[in-house]
Order: C-alpha cells, then structure tokens, then sequence
C-alpha cells in the first residue's frame, strides 16, 4: 500500500509566489489571510509560511500573519510551517503558533552548536523541525553525503531527547537533466537517501520541494508535470512522507503519455547515458502542452505604464517592452519623451538598486536588453522627427572604450560598457586589439569625454603606457580611465599616470566605473576628483619605490645555487608520447570538468560554487544567472555554437640551468629547442630552495616535459556577434563567459587523458571533479604569462614544438595573446615534487642573463619582463 502522501502549501512564501508577497508588502493581511484559506481547501495538509523579504520586516510580519490565521478554524486545522533562514523570525513564529508547528529549517551549516541551540528551542515549543542534508562543507549531493549528514543530525538531534518522529529530513531535491554528468544521478541520490533514511533513522520524516528538479525544464509545462509526478511515485514509494508540490503542476502518473513516461523515468532514474538528450527530443513534442498553463503573476500589468516599463526595466522582461514603450510614446507625445521620461527613471531605479547592493551585474545587463529593445523600438520615430528637424536625446557624456592592441579579451570592457550606457552615458566600443592610433582618432573624431582602456595580459600594460605618452604628445585633456585582468592601482599610478598629465584613473570593478564616469564628466567635482587621485598616487608610487629600495634580491648565481633539489622519485616512461591532435572534441564530454565558480566572478559574483547559489546577499542573482547559464549550455550543445580543439605531446627534456632542452629524439645527442625560465631571488634561506620550473626536470638520463595548447573559441566571434546584433548584450556576455569555460575544462580534460592515458603515470580511480579543480593531483600545468613564467613569449616556443596554430587554429598576438581568447596553453611537468609558485621580482642580473639566453638586448627583456622587474628602468 503506498503510504498517506502530506501536500505542504506553499502559495504562503514571499519567495514563492508574487501575489503573496504584494499583499504582504502592501499591508493587506486580510486577502493574504485568504491565500491560506484557499490552500487549505485546496487540499493543503501543512501551509509553509515564509517572509524572507529584504524590504519587509520578517519578525512583524511572520507574528501578525500567524497570529491572524490561529484564529480562522478553517486554516488552523492544519499545522503551519515557520519557513525562515532567520532564526528570530522563527522564534516570533514559534510565540504565535497554537498548534503543532514544524519550523524549517535547521541544519549543520554552522557546526553543531548553533544547531543544537535552535534545536533546544524547537523542543521548548514542541516544534517538529525539519532538517536539511546540510553540514560545515555544503548541501548533500550524493546519497552517501545525504544519508551520513542525516544520521549525524538524528544522533544529535534524539541524543537531546528530540522525539524522532518530530524530526523531518529534508535531503535536497537538485536539478536533473541540466546537461552536467554528475546533475544526472540527483534524483536517485534523494530517492536511495529517502530509502536509507527511512530504514537507519527509525521514526523520522523525509520531505522536500519537488518542483526543484524539474528546474532544467522552465516553460514547458508538460515535461516538469510529468517529471513530478514520475519522480514522487518513486520517491513516495521508497519512504518520502512530505513535500511541497504544485498541485497545479502535477500530472495524473498514468495519464502521462508513454512516449514522456519512459524518458522521464530513464531521466529521473538516471537509467542510461543518453537520457537527457532523449527528453529534450521529447520536450520539443510536448511544448506548449501543459495541462494547465502557468499561472504567471501578471498582476503588474495593471498598473501604469510608467510602472509597467519600470518592472520590466527591473526585472529584465522583454516580453511586453514593444507594447508599453508603443503605450507610452501614444500617451506622452514623443519617443524622446519617453526615453528621457519612463525609461530612464526605470533605468534610475535600475541603478539606485544595484548602487545599494540589491541588483547584481547580470540582472543590470538584462535590464539594459530591455532597455535597448525599447530605443530600438523608439529609434525610427525618432528618425522621423531628426528629418522634421526634432531633437535628439542627450546622454550624460560619451565614454570610448577599446581593448589595446595584442589583446583579446573583452568580456569585464563588455560589462562596464552596459552598465555605462544603462545610466545613459553613450558609449563607442572600439572592440579588440585596437592600436593607440585608432583610439585616439576615434576619441578626437566623436569629441569623447573619457577614454576607457581594457586588457588582460602583461604586455599590455606596456601598450597602456604608449597610449598615455601619446595623448600628451596629441595634446589631449580627456582622462583615462585603465582596468582588466592584470592593470592595478600601482601599475597605474607608477607607471602609466607618470605619462600623462590630465588624468589617469585605475578603476578596479565594472560596479565602479559609473561612479569614476560621472566624477569625471562633472564640472563641479571633476578637478577635485583628478587632484586627490593624483594625491593618492603620489604616495602609491612614494611606497613603490621605497619598497624598491629595500628591496633585498639575491644574486643570480647564490639564487641558482639553491635550486631545488629534485627527490628520486621514478617517473614511467610514457605510453604513447607522440604529438596528440585532437579535433572537434564534443562539447558534452567537457561539460562535467567545468569549474562554475570563475563563471560567477566573471559577472562580479564572488563566492564559490554552489554555496553562492545559496548565498544570502547573491544567492538569487547567482541562481537566476546559473538558470540561463544552463539554458545557453544546452543550445550551445545542441546547435554547436563553438569548435572545440586540443593538441598536446610529450618530448625527451632535460634540465641545462635555468632552461629546458627539448630534444629531437630519445637519443637526446641533438636540441629541438629550449624553454627559458626564470628563477626566484627572493631571500629563501632556511625557506626552501629558489624555484625555477627547470627544477622540476632532471638533468641527466630519462625525462620529458608536455606541452599543451586547447580552444573552445571557434564560433565565439560569430555566436558573439549574432546576440548584439539583436541587442542582447547579455546573451553575447554569456555566450563568451561560456566558451571561456569550455576551455578551461578541456585543459582539465586533457591534463587527466595525459596524466591516464598518453604518460599514463595515474592509475586506479579518477579523481572526483572537486579534486580535479583543486588540481589535486600529481604534476602541474604552469602557463606562460601566470606566475611561475610571467614571460608570455615563450608561447612562442610551445606554438611552435605543438604545431599549434595548424593543428588547433590558435595564433599568437603581437603581445603573444592567443586568438580565440577562450584558449589555454600551458606545459606539462610529472614530477611529483612540481608544484604551482611565483618567481617573484626579480634582480638586473637575472634579467641580462635572462635577455643572453632568449638572443634579446636588455631593453627588450625589460619590456617583457616589466611587471617582475625588482628595479626602475
Ligand atoms: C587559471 S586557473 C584555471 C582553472 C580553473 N579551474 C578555471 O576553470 O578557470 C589554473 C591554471 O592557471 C595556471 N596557473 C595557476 N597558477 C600558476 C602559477 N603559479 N604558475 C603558472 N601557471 C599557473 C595553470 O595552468 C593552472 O592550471
């Protein structure tokens, strides 16, 4: 017999439901007292209560909606959850509950103390508690983690004398079918830890949110109805005895069509590899099909325009911007009324928001898509008054952005560039690698008021300093502003400020680039704003060369005395060392080696995943920007936006000083070529040796070296240029943050076939993809431009030992760049003892030394060298 099955509703959660949360908001306690009723009769068997709203108060709120419906006998027949990540909010519940009430939710994420204080608590009240598979290292994924949290919580929880039938599991319901390998076990995770709950954990409950793990399947209606029902029947089945569920989105089990049945049962029971793939074949049939259509809040829509443009504006909705931005141009007269009126107080509201801290990057360029869609719309009534002589409307002042010449990368110069125009300044993208020339022209022709630069590698810093000297040799009064992967505030101040005098500003973060702007262009503020600059980095270049002074670098030769001395350990000779071409390598098999967490902190949400999902400041930013991270990945798999290819090899290496020879062949009598490194001068006494990376090979007898070069990039300049063109800058930044990731986790993927398969030195079981991103693993990939070879130019020996531009279609910049920009290359050492390190600044003698080695005169060292350079040239 299956078991009684408890509905717990869930219309009464500020987070849940809009309607909800607008009568709470506006005070109407009576209509929200009515939600409950309805649920109740609805066949609710517990209301989940939930006020966790930034713009209410919790406490009040939750104290007078309970206290409100203790005493409607229709509604307090039934037992409320107090639903709260705030534990005050859940004792105000607790104070006004006469029944039985269930507070959700505790947990270990805090460690046990504060676990067993609320715990104490629940008990003082008679609360039954609902405890999630959560501890000190982050929400279960696996039965084995669920069922390990849960047992510890129940021995806890019933060594206190917690009655075990109070205790409610909840084990996490995740998302199924997102196209990541390790997502496709989540549903028989929940089901097998239901099942070992309910046979190790004598009394206690299991409970969960169901429409979770239909997640991947937002708006087709039909495949999320059958994939709860397909997922409860079995959940039900091995022992869950709660859950929130939508009955508005649940299908009959056996009504469910067999063609959608099997595929969602193969998916939710992860029974075969191509499972996903067979579903969205299958959704494509049934979209549209929902039993019930969603009951979307279209409350908004009621309200005026103005406040219509502004939640669109707000919450990034494209759907009815024509129809609203038509409504108001009829009401108001003019397109330029509307775009100086609506919009840009919608666009305000954008920008108090995310100056406050509660919008985040990627809503802000959603929000700018809609925007744009609006002027687009507006654009050719405005053409139609410019010939009839009309006005156009003004901006705040004009901002040229470009990334400098050698360079590639764009995505953070994309962002600051939205969230510029987002506050109406108009902003002339000169995209990448554009020589100083170009920029100042540009800058001269279109009269800008600032001059924004951007790059991601060392040598164009350099290229940044050639850009001032030739503003001041042009007699240009604009400021600069500098940012990207490597500037910082000392570059900045030390070295490109110095080149020109009317003003030269580092700006750390897109989210602080409107207010540097707007400093800049004011007439009032403006000369203040430049003078303390000026100020601060007067005494940042004072520190800088203080520092300089004291610096205490060791010689050379004492450096190179204290090498590292490698241990003995016996490396095999590789299996199959021959040169690896890799072509069209399927995006899928990449999918699961994907790090999310530099995803995020490329859109400026810092946190790691996938505790930022849950993050109390950007957990829902981070989530609804992972959402339609998920979506764009499935399209780019589907359609294959982006050509991913690798090549790789291993060569006979042995180490001469501080170079690396390769050889031709194993008879290592002749030399293909050297890589150059450079070695730490640091005052390592009594600190280990002075690293080199040639430490890590062996001088004499048997030993290789790897090199690697991969791409995923091919097609991101199209797929790029296709989203802009339609105005969907968000679309076009997610498209490039997501062939970046694609390349990243093909050199993870690579550097495991090379480690298993090609040197063959790891043997047993692969390692887990948190130990992969860890690089928990022997042997390292050091790439040249990164801390332990800060000299990019020696791409240019591994682009030449790979072949690399033939094989992979990877070039090197005049900066030694590589294009596409999502792509990675890098060395490989086995060596146990090699480890990650940074050589640190380094002493004149290394760099005269360094400059004989690669053929070079010293200016050209230095040029290469600067960020590492110990001293002033
Ligand atoms: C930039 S992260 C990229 C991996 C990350 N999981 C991702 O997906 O973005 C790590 C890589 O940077 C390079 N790296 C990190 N530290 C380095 C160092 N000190 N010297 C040389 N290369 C380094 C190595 O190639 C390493 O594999």
């Amino acid at each position: 017999m299956v078991p009684q099955f408890v509905n717990i509703g869930e219309r009464t959660n500020v987070t849940g439901s809009a309607k909800f949360r607008k009568l709470i908001k506006n005070g109407d306690y009576a209509a929200a007292v009515e939600v409950a009723r309805q649920q109740v009769e609805n066949g609710a068997q517990v209301i989940d209560v939930n006020m966790d709203e930034g713009m209410l108060d919790g406490v009040e709120a939750m104290s007078t909606f309970l206290r409100l419906i203790a005493s409607e006998p229709d509604i307090a027949r039934v037992p409320v959850m107090i639903d709260s990540s705030k534990w005050e909010v859940i004792e105000a519940g607790l104070k006004q509950v006469q029944g039985k009430p269930i507070v959700n939710s505790i947990s270990l994420k805090e460690g046990e103390e504060p676990f067993l204080a609320q715990a104490r608590k629940c008990l003082r009240y008679g609360a039954a508690v609902v405890a999630m598979a959560f501890d000190e290292d982050g929400q279960a994924d696996t039965a084995a983690r669920k069922i390990e949290i849960c047992k510890r919580s129940y021995d806890l929880l019933t060594g206190m004398g917690f009655p075990p039938e109070d205790i409610i599991f909840d084990p996490n319901i995740f998302a199924v079918a997102t196209g990541i390998e390790e997502h496709a076990g989540y549903g028989v995770d929940f089901i097998e830890a239901t099942r070992m709950i309910k046979e190790q954990l004598p009394g206690a409950k299991v409970s969960g949110g169901v429409s979770n793990v239909s997640f991947s399947f937002r708006g087709n209606d039909a495949v999320r109805e059958a994939m709860h029902s397909v997922f409860l029947f079995h959940a039900i089945r091995a022992g869950m005895d709660m859950g929130i569920v939508n009955a508005g989105q649940l299908a009959i089990y056996d009504d469910i069509p067999e063609d959608l049945k099997e595929p969602v049962e193969d998916v939710i029971l992860n029974r075969r590899e191509d499972a996903t793939e067979r579903l969205l074949e299958a959704a494509e049939r049934f979209k549209g099909q929902g039993a019930k259509e969603r009951q979307q809040d279209l409350s908004w829509r009621e309200q005026s325009v103005e406040k219509r443009l502004e939640h669109s504006l707000v919450k990034g909705i494209t759907e009815y911007i024509e129809e609203d931005t038509e409504e108001a141009r009829e009401k108001l007269g003019r397109p330029l009324f509307v775009i100086e009126g609506p919009l840009m107080d919608g666009m305000n509201v954008v920008g108090d928001l995310f100056g406050s801290g509660k919008m985040f990057l990627p809503q802000v360029v959603k929000s700018a898509r809609v925007m744009k869609r609006a002027v687009a719309y507006l654009e050719p009534f405005m053409e139609a008054e410019r010939k009839a002589g009309g006005a156009a409307p003004e901006a705040k002042g004009r901002v040229l952005m470009a990334t400098v010449k050698g360079d590639v990368h764009d995505i953070g110069k994309n962002i600051v560039g939205v969230v510029l125009q987002c506050n109406n300044y108009e902003v002339i993208d000169l995209g990448v690698m554009v020589p100083a020339n170009d920029i100042l022209d540009k800058a001269e022709e279109h009269n800008v008021d600032v001059i924004g630069l951007s790059g991601l590698i060392t040598p164009s810093l350099d290229e940044m300093v050639g850009v001032a000297k030739e503003m001041s040799r042009r007699g240009m009064t604009q400021p600069l502003m500098i940012g990207g992967a490597t500037t910082s505030k000392a570059h900045t101040a030390v070295k490109i400020a110095p080149s020109y005098e009317k003003g030269v500003v580092y700006v750390t973060d897109a989210s602080r680039a409107v207010g540097v702007v707007s400093d800049l262009i004011s007439d009032e503020r403006r000369d203040d704003y430049l003078q303390n600059i000026a100020n601060e980095y007067d005494s940042v270049r004072e520190s800088f060369s203080k520092r300089q002074r004291q610096d205490d670098r060791v010689s050379i030769a004492d450096a190179r005395a204290n090498a590292h001395r490698l241990s003995d350990a016996v490396l095999p000779s590789p299996k199959d060392p021959g040169l690896k071409i890799l072509k069209d390598v399927p995006l899928a098999e990449l999918v699961p080696y994907i790090d999310w967490t530099p995803f995020f902190a490329s859109w400026d949400l810092h946190g790691r995943y996938p505790q930022i999902l849950e993050d109390d400041v950007v957990g829902e930013a981070a989530t609804s920007l992972f959402g339609d991270a998920q979506a764009m990945l499935k399209r780019i798999l589907r359609e294959g936006w982006f050509t991913a290819h690798a090549v790789c090899g291993l060569f006979p290496a042995n180490r001469d000083g501080d170079d690396i020879i390769v050889w031709i062949d194993e008879t290592r009598t002749e030399e293909r070529m050297r890589f150059h490194t450079i070695r730490q001068q640091m005052n390592k006494k009594g600190k280990g040796g002075n690293l080199a990376l040639s430490d890590f090979i062996k001088v004499d007898g048997e030993d290789w070296i790897g090199g690697f070069a991969v791409t995923a990039g091919h097609g991101e300049d199209e797929t790029v240029a296709r989203f802009n063109q339609s105005g969907d800058n968000y679309g076009s930044i997610m498209a490039s943050a997501l062939a970046d990731r694609f390349a990243e986790a093909m050199a993870e993927w690579l550097h495991e076939k090379m480690r298993r398969e090609y040197w063959g030195f790891e043997t047993g079981e692969k390692a887990t993809v948190e130990a992969l991103i860890a690089e928990d693993y022997q042997g390292i990939r050091p790439a040249a431009g990164y801390p332990a070879q800060p000299d990019h130019t020696e791409k240019g020996p591994l682009f030449e030992l790979l072949s690399a531009t033939e094989h992979a279609g990877i070039t090197l910049t005049e900066s030694f760049a590589m294009q596409p920009g999502a792509s990675v290359s890098g060395l490989y050492f086995a060596h146990p003892d090699a480890h990650y390190f940074g050589t640190g600044k380094i002493a004149k003698d290394q760099v005269e030394d360094y400059a004989r080695r690669k053929g070079w005169d010293l200016a050209t060292a230095e040029k290469w060298l600067a960020p590492i350079l110990s001293y002033e040239t």
